[in-house]
């Protein structure tokens, strides 16, 4: 049986007059919990789906901004038509929107290629590449323009992209849509896996778009897909550009990087004074044809489980719990924008971060001649 997350564990076997001292120490200052409405609170209850919220630490001049984030898993099988499988994350998620709404989210991100199963596993072509779909015009990016403008939100929808005007290729994308209904642009995976099971160049390349930074009615926001959470400067670039939320939608399972869950997202919002949000799916998906991790080990049919444990980090170093590892859920975060601006202020990251003495060395490293500086004794 999997374990339903680290705080219940800790809720349930420490003592409560050592509780606080040690969530203080592993999640920093105290991220007050948010109420949650009555409305949203029956709408989570009777699609059941978990919904928590938090306050995270304020400024004295607080920008407030509330994030919401969504973790869930496949609702239809993965050998079942195509269309039913998209319809049906499509109708789960406007459920968890409506909860989102209801509890007046304005920044709303899904988990890494939303609308199927995560078949990148399987390194078959078909039938995964038909899910598919236009950034700029795909159904599922309709589906969307239509949530954000019914609920004033802003939506960053990470789907598999088919590129069309250029030859239909494939990417890994991020589509964020304005509160108002437009599409603002798209962010695609920099930093594509080549570990276990996750064999995804055998789909898409290497993204092109940058660190793009979407300025929104809501603060300034950036996508950084999955695997290029391992990236530290892949995270820097988007502090670069002026980031304050930096989302990072992702799929993975327990054997593989449970423990570097709770540290990367967290560690860059630290390193880049900004808001990062890790998100996770959830449950086992099993495939029709085995496949092999090119280990020596037996041929099997799923990957392993994703565990969820979405959360976000602040820039001052607090965190909130984690949503669960084993059932879909929404997480609400209220977080404070100034708290950028100010927690930059006080450690000047950015005052001290010498960029320009590691821009040299690190164009120099990547060059054929380059030498490495070590010191042998004489
Ligand atoms: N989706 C994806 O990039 N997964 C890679 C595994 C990981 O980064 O934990």
């Amino acid at each position: 049986m999997e374990l339903e997350s680290l705080e219940s564990c800790l809720n349930k076997h420490v003592p409560a007059d050592e509780l606080k001292e040690a969530k203080r120490i592993l999640y920093g200052p105290e991220c007050k919990p948010l109420e949650i409405t009555e409305d949203a609170g029956n709408v989570a209850a009777a699609a059941d789906f978990e919904i928590a919220g938090f306050e995270m630490p304020l400024t004295s001049n607080p920008r407030k901004v509330k994030i919401g984030l969504i973790q869930n898993r496949i609702v239809e099988s993965t050998n079942a038509p195509i269309s039913n499988q998209v319809t049906a994350l499509h109708n789960r998620v406007a459920e968890i929107a409506k909860a989102a709404s209801l509890m007046d989210v304005n920044v709303l991100c899904m988990q890494e290629a939303w609308t199927m199963p995560f078949a990148f596993c399987t390194r078959e072509k078909t039938p995964w590449t038909d899910f598919a779909e236009s950034a700029e015009n795909g159904l599922t990016t309709k589906f969307c323009q239509e949530l954000a403008q019914k609920h004033n939100m802003v939506i960053v929808s990470p789907i598999l992209e088919r590129d069309e005007e250029h030859g239909g290729v494939l990417w890994n994308t991020a589509v964020v849509i304005s509160n108002t209904g437009n599409v603002l642009g798209k962010s695609r995976k920099n930093h594509i896996p080549r570990v276990g099971d996750f064999n995804e160049s055998t789909y898409y390349m290497e993204g092109n778009t940058g660190h793009k930074v979407f300025q929104t009615s809501f603060g300034r926001i950036g996508v950084n897909i999955c695997y290029g959470r391992h990236h530290p400067l892949n995270w820097m670039m988007y502090g670069i550009n002026g980031a304050e939320i930096v989302f990072n939608p992702s799929a993975t399972v327990g054997a593989l990087s449970e423990p570097m869950w709770s540290i990367e997202a967290r560690c860059a919002a630290i390193a880049n004074h900004y808001y990062t949000c890790a998100i996770n799916r959830v449950g086992t998906e099993s495939f029709s044809n085995e496949f092999t991790s090119g280990d020596g080990k037996p041929a099997h049919k799923d990957f392993g489980h994703f565990y969820g444990s979405s959360y976000v980090a602040s820039p001052d170093g607090s965190r909130t719990p984690g949503l669960s590892r084993t059932r879909d859920g929404l997480l609400v975060a209220s977080v404070d924008l100034n708290m950028c601006q100010q927690i930059s202020d006080k450690w000047g990251f950015r005052m001290t971060a010498r960029h320009e003495m590691y821009a040299k060395v690190l164009k120099k490293s990547t060059e054929p001649d380059f030498k490495r500086d070590i010191v042998y004794e004489k």
